[in-house]
């Protein structure tokens, strides 16, 4: 089985505690994430520090687009994003906005699968307009309410659509290894992470375990 790449998902309001994680994190992870949180409150100014900061890295920014996607995503590509979301709960000419600008620039989509009531038609819908990613997703107050990703995951895995999968939601030391053996192909690891005292500690045992799984 492919190992999985790992995407360390950075949620803090703070500019410069964003900067200090990513640095914390980087050489421990494939895709840093600037999560929604982040991004509504720093802005394009923290996508293109992060970008210039780690060159090696892919960039991920979490702007759960839900409406006028060419237009909204394409700031964010030019400005140096891998991948950008867009909610599988938005219309699908919306969807296919945010695929047709990650093509124009050479990237990714990211649909956003979190809250989408019927997963497997809207991911199926997503794949035939050219989604590049489907993206299994318990959002922070799903998992408040005990809701995990792990029976989508293996719906999603089941379907065999020609498309990677992403997986986030509460992903941590203690069931990391289960999540990898469902085969994503991305692991998205956040609070588990930047909440840690170590981050760099928690950053390098999520790979080390994401490797002998
Ligand atoms: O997109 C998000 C919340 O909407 C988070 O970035 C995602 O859930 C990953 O963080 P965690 O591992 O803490 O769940």
């Amino acid at each position: 089985m492919a190992q999985p790449l790992i995407q360390v998902a950075l949620d803090s309001l703070d500019y410069q505690q964003t900067v200090a994680l990513a640095r914390q994190a980087a050489p421990y992870v494939d895709i840093i994430e600037i999560g929604t949180p982040c991004l509504k409150v720093n802005g394009m100014d923290l996508v293109e520090e992060i970008r210039a900061n780690h060159p090696d890295k892919l960039i991920f920014v979490d702007l759960k687009t839900m409406d006028a996607g060419y237009y909204e995503a394409e700031p964010f590509y030019k400005a140096g994003a891998d991948i950008c979301t867009v909610l599988g709960t938005a219309d699908l000419g919306t969807i296919k906005g945010v695929v047709d600008v990650a093509n124009a620039y050479g990237k990714q989509a990211q649909v956003d699968l979190i809250n989408v009531k019927d997963k497997a038609k809207r991911a199926a819908e997503a794949a035939k307009i050219g989604a590049h990613i489907i993206g299994i997703h318990t959002g922070i107050d799903q998992q408040l309410a005990g809701q995990t990703p792990f029976a989508d995951l293996a719906a999603m895995v089941a379907l065999g659509l020609n498309v990677k999968i992403s997986v986030a939601g509460g992903i941590k030391q203690s069931t990391v290894q289960q999540v990898v053996k469902a085969g994503p192909s991305i692991v998205v690891v956040g609070g588990a992470i930047t909440g840690s005292p170590a981050a760099e500690v928690a950053a390098r045992e999520i790979r080390d375990l994401v490797a002998s799984a």
